[in-house]
């Protein structure tokens, strides 16, 4: 189970709360999306629920246990981060940066490399496992920071917005990936704003906006409840709005 109960949060020197009072859950093994509008709260949100973030007050619970000074480390090693910026040094190569991530969760040796091997075989990377990264395009980026949150095997990967800025073959792999190692038992939390993309993959979503929950349920099912909605994306509108966000 993945909770958040009543989170508030105004960054230091802001004028307006990011987080006013939002409360969800997700069952464990779901594929869960949590959407909305830019500037919605959802970065905010999983940065709390990864003990990243402090929240002003509230509580995130992960798996039972809730995000504090005692639990933080123990939470740390259950979830894998996949963050929006690309967290990759840049002029190391991905099997470099792969190694370094891995050390840093205590991964060493031959284990390790045989697992880093695996997963840019996985992710169709193995030819380039010796290439600077910056010489990488978006999409080989990307899936190189998707397999920096995987090598200490997760319960829970929480990634923001994976899919932006890539091409739909790369698009297409992440997505299959993420069902498959759903199947697996881990659970999946994610962002994007790709609201097609978010009915056919999540089991369940949350949609927030302005800091608030608006409406959770399965992408299925809130369709079937609003007879006037085609799709996904219907809803999300009927809901947020059409108004530009800033
Ligand atoms: N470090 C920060 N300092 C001040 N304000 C911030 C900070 N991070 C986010 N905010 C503000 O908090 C609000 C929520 O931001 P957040 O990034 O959580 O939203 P989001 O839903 O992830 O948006 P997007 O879809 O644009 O990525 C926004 O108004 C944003 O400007």
């Amino acid at each position: 189970m993945i909770h958040v109960h009543n989170l508030h949060k105004t960054y230091r020197g802001a004028l307006e709360p990011s987080l006013s009072g939002l409360s969800f859950r997700f069952p464990k093994g779901s594929i869960a999306g949590l959407l909305g509008p830019n500037g919605a709260g959802k970065t905010t949100t999983i940065s709390i629920l990864c003990g990243l973030v402090k929240a002003d007050t509230g509580h995130a619970e992960v798996f039972g246990l809730r995000q504090d000074l005692a639990h933080r480390e123990s939470i740390k090693r259950l979830i894998g981060i996949v963050p929006q910026q690309i967290a990759l040094f840049p002029q190391l190569t991905a099997m470099e940066n792969l190694e370094y991530f891995g050390h840093l969760y205590g991964l060493k040796g031959r284990p390790l490399r045989a697992k880093i091997d695996a997963y840019l075989q996985r992710f169709g990377l193995e030819k380039n496992s010796n290439k600077e990264i910056y010489k990488f395009s978006g999409g080989m980026k990307r899936r190189t920071n998707i397999i920096a949150a995987l090598l200490h095997d997760p319960q829970l990967l929480v990634l923001d917005e994976p899919t932006a800025g890539v091409d739909v073959q790369s698009r297409s792999m992440i997505l299959q990936f993420l069902r498959e190692y759903n199947q697996q038992g881990v659970s999946i939390l994610y962002t994007s704003h790709l609201l097609e993309e978010a009915q056919s993959l999540c089991s369940e979503v949350a949609v927030i906006d302005q800091g608030r929950l608006v409406l959770q349920g399965q992408p299925h099912a809130l369709i079937q409840q609003h007879p006037e909605c085609r799709n996904l994306e219907d809803v999300f509108l009927h809901y947020t709005g059409h108004a530009l966000r800033d």
